[in-house]
């Protein structure tokens, strides 16, 4: 045997041992992830104790916890309780999933946010918040916005997902890619004082939101928080709500405990009162759940809902610029005889207001009778009209409203509202 031969055999022997090393490695690795998820640590036993020992929940429904996954879309009101719940009780990973920057009017509901986060994302803000409670469960960050290009691809590698979105083209998107990839949606909603809750797609003849709504509402019947306020505490039940259905889910709906499906919770928080309705079955013809679905791919949600999946840069533009001043074009005219009427609701109209300005409710203006007493009642028909409201989308459909019954008279829109006085004429005036 030549000396060239014995180091060839020798680099093959080092070679065959370091791949023998890497692939025990793997083993090792391997077996101690099974072995984290198939066992309680004496960290989850101390921590978990209260709830591994409800009879029906023990130390299978913890490891069923700690082997499951759960996608929160939407990290607001609902999802800050939904999220706070789900990663104290132990589940195992959790992908948290929002565009959105925390903002101060934020707080009163969305509990995970700080002051001291205002501007950061909300995702990285709640990743912040939930660590530092619960350091063991694995959570993703998701900073982008849902829509029919990323979702199937994102939740599919959850086994659970939550609603927490405020609006419908998210509702519908995110109904027909659970329906589509088969996992079970917790949907909530608050407004105002009011609450709902429901499981859609979960088990064989669980029903899904297109089988009770085919066709999303008209975009003017929709109201948001943002426009619509709401409690903060509302959202604090309906959200813990759903963290407890998601775990039941988890659970399989085992040990006594049966999943809010094929039911509607409804919550009144004005008289403190649940009620739970029936939904009634599978529509034979839905068009995402039957067995001949017809939703198309990469449907574009807004474009069907008519609606806006993001509350960003939402600005209308229903009027042409001559029916329409700037804020320091108005502030110029401040002084010169004109009438400004603020179509906000009479709860923000005493939030804040401009002087001299008149709360005339858009509901007000849409209304026949008011034409009927302006025709009658203004005497100087020359007089200016501004109208105004807290972003300059109201006050136009109030403009457009009036100009076209009134072609003739001096009626324009400021644009932008009372939050473009704020950022371009007076940063001391309050904006919400
Ligand atoms: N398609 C979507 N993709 C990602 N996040 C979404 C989507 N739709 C809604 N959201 C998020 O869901 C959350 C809903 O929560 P909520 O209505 O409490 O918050 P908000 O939008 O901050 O409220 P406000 O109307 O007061 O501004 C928001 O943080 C919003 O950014
Ligand atoms: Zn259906």
């Amino acid at each position: 045997m030549s000396a060239e031969e014995i180091s060839r055999l020798r680099l093959e022997i080092a070679e065959l041992n370091a791949a023998c090393n890497d692939k025990e490695k793997r083993l090792r690795e391997l077996e101690n992830t099974t072995s984290v998820i198939d066992k309680l640590s004496n960290d989850d036993i101390a921590r978990y104790s209260r709830q591994l020992i409800l009879p029906n929940f023990g130390v299978r429904g913890q490891l069923k916890l700690k082997q499951s996954s759960f996608l929160i879309v939407g990290m607001g009101g609902l999802g800050c309780p939904a999220s706070l719940y789900l990663a104290s009780a132990g589940c195992g990973r959790l992908g948290l999933l929002d565009y959105d920057e925390v903002e101060c009017s934020n707080f009163h509901r969305q509990i995970l946010h700080t002051e001291s986060r205002v501007g950061k994302s909300k995702v990285s803000s709640a990743y912040e918040a939930l660590k530092a409670i619960n350091s063991h469960c694995q959570i993703d960050m998701l900073g982008v916005l849902l829509n029919s290009g990323n979702a199937s691809e994102i939740i599919q590698s959850y086994d659970i997902v939550l609603d927490c979105s405020d609006n419908v083209p998210t509702r519908y998107l995110l109904n027909d890619t659970c329906v589509a990839l088969g996992k079970p949606l917790i949907s909530g909603s608050a407004l105002q004082l009011d609450g709902q809750l429901t499981v859609y797609n979960y088990g064989e003849a669980g029903v899904c939101y297109r089988c009770l709504f085919p066709m999303p509402p008209p975009p003017k019947a929709v109201t948001n928080c943002g426009d619509g306020g709401v409690l903060g505490a509302v959202t604090g039940v309906i959200g813990s709500l759903q963290a407890l259905e998601a775990i039941k889910v988890a659970l399989n709906g085992t040990g006594g405990m049966e999943v809010l499906s094929k039911r509607l919770l409804i919550f009144d928080g004005a008289s403190c009162s649940f009620r739970c309705v029936s939904l009634r079955g599978r529509r034979k013809d839905c068009s995402a759940c039957s067995n001949v679905p017809l939703i198309p791919n990469n449907l574009d949600y807004e474009k069907f809902c008519g609606m806006q999946a993001s509350d960003k840069d939402y600005a209308l533009k229903l009027l042409m610029p001559m029916q329409r001043v700037s804020v320091e074009e108005y502030k110029d005219l401040i002084g010169k005889p004109h009438l400004l009427w603020d179509v906000r609701q009479p709860a923000e109209f005493e939030i804040c207001k401009l002087p001299n300005s008149e709360n005339v409710p858009l509901k007000t203006i849409l209304d026949d009778s008011f034409v009927e007493r302006f025709k009658e009642q203004l005497q100087d028909k020359t007089l200016p009209i501004f109208v105004l409201c807290r972003r300059g989308n109201d006050s136009q459909i109030a403009a457009q409203h009036m100009i076209n019954k009134f072609p003739k008279h001096n009626i324009r829109d400021i644009s932008g509202g009372l939050h473009a006085w704020h950022y371009k004429i007076d940063p001391n005036f309050p904006i919400y």
